[in-house]
């Protein structure tokens, strides 16, 4: 089977062409294709699938075989993949997903290479039954939780998969370890959550490390910066158009006024191959 190695900022996946085909025990095959020793390696696979909808279809599995309704740096590189092997002409793109229609807006170089990539990421759902979050009030800004490390106050935000948003002092203090994964399995969450700590430089900035749902700590989560992003204006602490520092590269997020949030960043293919399937 073959596959494309891509990556948004350091968010590293497996893409798989499936215009023609789509491969069986999709979960399974992210699992196995992930692994960092005995497959690929990858926080996940994505399929570049036809859609009746869109331009294309994509599926995303993150590494433990769950399927994401969203993925935000994978969406940046289905841009550049559909782009660069031919599979379209176009450099506005439509992309359907679980969560709906992505519009792709390709930003080229003079020399006619893909730059960087916009993505209309539509409206964030902040209505905590909607997130899914369990709160006692309508949307869930700054609300304390008890954890093993103490209280953390979180911001439940929706990009058309769950984030819970947690400010910092400094990044560097934070039990990343053990707050990640018990901040993404907490019984608030039906469906676990992704899960950003954000450190505010200025109203124009932020730094941010990411513990993804299904997957562990991802260099970059384009969902995630887009959803802290929106926190972090919610709560005054930004404007609306934040840059967001992430361990893979930068993120540039604005919330514009219609309500959409716009998502600009690169993508890179590294190499190409081919696969054979272990189980
Ligand atoms: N782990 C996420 C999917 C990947 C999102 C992230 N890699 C992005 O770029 O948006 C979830 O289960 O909702």
């Amino acid at each position: 089977m073959s596959f494309t190695k891509m990556h948004g900022i350091g968010n590293d996946y497996i893409y798989i062409n499936c215009m023609e085909s789509v491969p069986d025990r999709l979960p399974e095959l992210a699992e196995e294709m992930s692994d960092r020793h005995f497959g690929v390696g990858g926080d996940g696979i994505v399929l570049i699938c036809p859609s009746d909808k869109a331009d294309f279809r994509m599926r995303m599995f993150n590494n433990d075989g769950s399927e994401a309704r969203m993925c935000g740096n994978a969406s940046r590189c289905i841009a550049k993949y559909v782009h660069d092997h031919k599979l379209t002409d176009k450099t506005c793109i439509s992309l359907e997903t679980l969560s709906g229609i992505k519009v792709l807006s390709l930003n080229m170089s003079p020399s006619g290479e893909v730059e960087s990539v916009t993505v209309d990421m539509g409206e964030p759902e902040l209505n905590a039954g909607l997130v899914p979050v369990r709160s006692t009030t309508e949307k869930m800004v700054e609300e304390p939780v008890a954890t093993s490390c103490g209280e953390v106050r979180v911001t439940a935000v929706s990009m058309g998969n769950p984030h819970g948003v947690v400010f910092v002092d400094r990044i560097e203090d934070v039990p990343f370890e053990t707050l990640g994964p018990e901040l993404e399995k907490h019984s608030m969450w039906p469906d676990r959550a992704n899960i950003e700590f954000l450190q505010i430089i200025s109203p124009s900035e932020a730094r941010m490390r990411v513990w993804e749902r299904g997957t562990g700590e991802t260099l970059a989560c384009g969902t995630g910066a887009c959803a802290s992003a929106v926190a972090a204006a919610l709560t005054g602490r930004c404007g609306r158009e934040v840059t967001i520092h992430l361990r893979g590269g930068d993120l540039h997020i604005r919330w514009a006024n219609n309500g959409h949030v716009m998502m600009t960043g690169g993508a890179t293919e590294v190499f190409e191959g081919n696969y054979y399937r272990q189980r």
